[in-house]
């Protein structure tokens, strides 16, 4: 099997499930008990978070572990929103998030909150010059994505966060989800960014276990209510083999990251360089350092996306719709939507997703798949 479907999720690795393994099976005391026992359960957790917080150059209680990226998303948005209520109403967004924030907008708009969505480019990024149109005086919290899950747009992060140096009031959050470990950590730990969320599924820890990274000083009203854990900012009894094994993962997948980032834009670039040979073949991801190493995304017009993912696993080569969450539901990637790609189009995108793992001879296998397809692809929309 190839696996080309990465941003949906990650095979946890080897080391990351044996941590977990060992962990369950020899520290399964809880944290917040007071014995010896819960002692070194309390050990390894705040040993993780200090793992975790050198990898990414912050300190250890800047860390606040999570459930994934759906939690720190409604966290960050929520806990602002609860938090700085009585400060203002308004937040601004992109066209383009995952509905991970758009929904969570979306519920704090019927709550009386008011969002405004950043319309963005035809490469499905922001302009900063619209951000800074779109502040107001009530604005209490700018969120952005670093990498786009459906066509892996990088935001211009580093602007954003000039930008906000003059708001220092606003709350900056940037949604890291994909973006972790793709060689833009200096744009994502900016020195301006006051939140950031992880989710260990997508580099290789389990799933159900994620961070966010909150600046020392800024605060978020907790969501999670309860006995106090996490400093009293999420509470509940934590999963600490998950923990233990994210900060594993994390470590591994920023080792060598240059070279692994260097391995991924060369698998991109190798299918890239062949399929846009082709006149059905539109592609919305370049591989060029605004897009992030992983993620290509094309149509073959006249071909539905479902129809393409499904004659390619039928050769054994897993990819996807454009994202995880709507490919159940046949609907058009709303990405393609926001940057005003035709609807029948948006329908047709697919994606492609790699990670350090995949190899230059999966792309030439995947290239091998591509051109029988292509040719029964046209073949039958010329019998049409
Ligand atoms: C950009 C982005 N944000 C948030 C999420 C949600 O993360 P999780 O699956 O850990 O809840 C995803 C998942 O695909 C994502 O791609």
């Amino acid at each position: 099997m190839i696996y080309f479907d990465n941003s949906a999720t990650t095979q946890a690795a080897p080391a990351v499930l044996d941590t977990y393994t060992k962990v369950s099976q020899k520290i399964w005391g809880n944290p917040s008990s007071l014995h010896n026992f819960g002692e070194t359960a309390f050990h390894l957790l705040e040993q993780s978070r200090q793992q975790i917080a050198d990898l990414l150059g912050v300190q250890a209680h800047e860390i606040f572990f999570t459930s994934g990226g759906t939690e720190g998303d409604n966290w960050v948005l929520k806990g602002t929103a609860i938090e700085k209520r009585a400060f203002g109403k308004h937040l601004i967004t992109t066209a383009v998030e995952h509905p991970a924030i758009h929904n969570s907008m979306e519920q704090l708009k019927e709550l009386g909150y008011e969002v405004t969505y950043l319309p963005v480019d035809q490469e499905g990024r922001i302009n900063v010059a619209d951000l800074k149109a779109a502040i107001r005086p009530d604005t209490i919290l700018v969120s952005t994505m670093a990498v786009n899950n459906e066509i892996g747009t990088i935001q211009p992060l580093l602007e954003v966060a000039d930008l906000l140096k003059q708001y220092p009031k606003i709350h900056f959050h940037i949604d890291a989800v994909q973006g972790i470990g793709k060689g833009i950590q200096n744009m994502i730990m900016n020195d301006r960014v006051d939140f950031v969320t992880f989710s260990g599924h997508k580099f290789h820890a389990t799933r159900g276990v994620g961070f966010i990274y909150a600046r020392n000083g800024r605060k978020l009203a907790p969501l999670m209510n309860g006995g106090g854990q996490e400093s009293n900012w999420r509470s509940g009894t934590e999963n600490l083999p998950a923990i233990a094994g994210m900060a594993k993962a994390l470590r591994l997948l920023l080792t060598g990251e240059d070279e692994k980032v260097t391995r991924e834009r060369a698998i991109k670039q190798r299918i890239y360089d062949h399929i846009k040979t082709f006149p059905k073949v539109t592609i919305f991801s370049q591989p060029t350092d605004g897009f992030a190493p992983h993620i290509l995304c094309f149509t073959i017009n006249g071909v539905r996306g479902e129809t393409i993912v499904h004659a390619f696993e039928d050769q054994g080569i897993y990819i996807s719709t454009t994202s995880a969450c709507s490919s159940k539901k046949h609907m058009a990637s709303s990405t393609l939507m926001a940057m005003h790609v035709q609807e029948n189009i948006a329908t047709s995108a697919v994606r492609v997703s790699l990670d350090e793992n995949n190899t230059l001879a999966e792309a030439d296998q995947f290239i091998k798949v591509f051109d029988q397809l292509y040719q029964k692809f046209s073949k039958i929309n010329a019998d049409a």
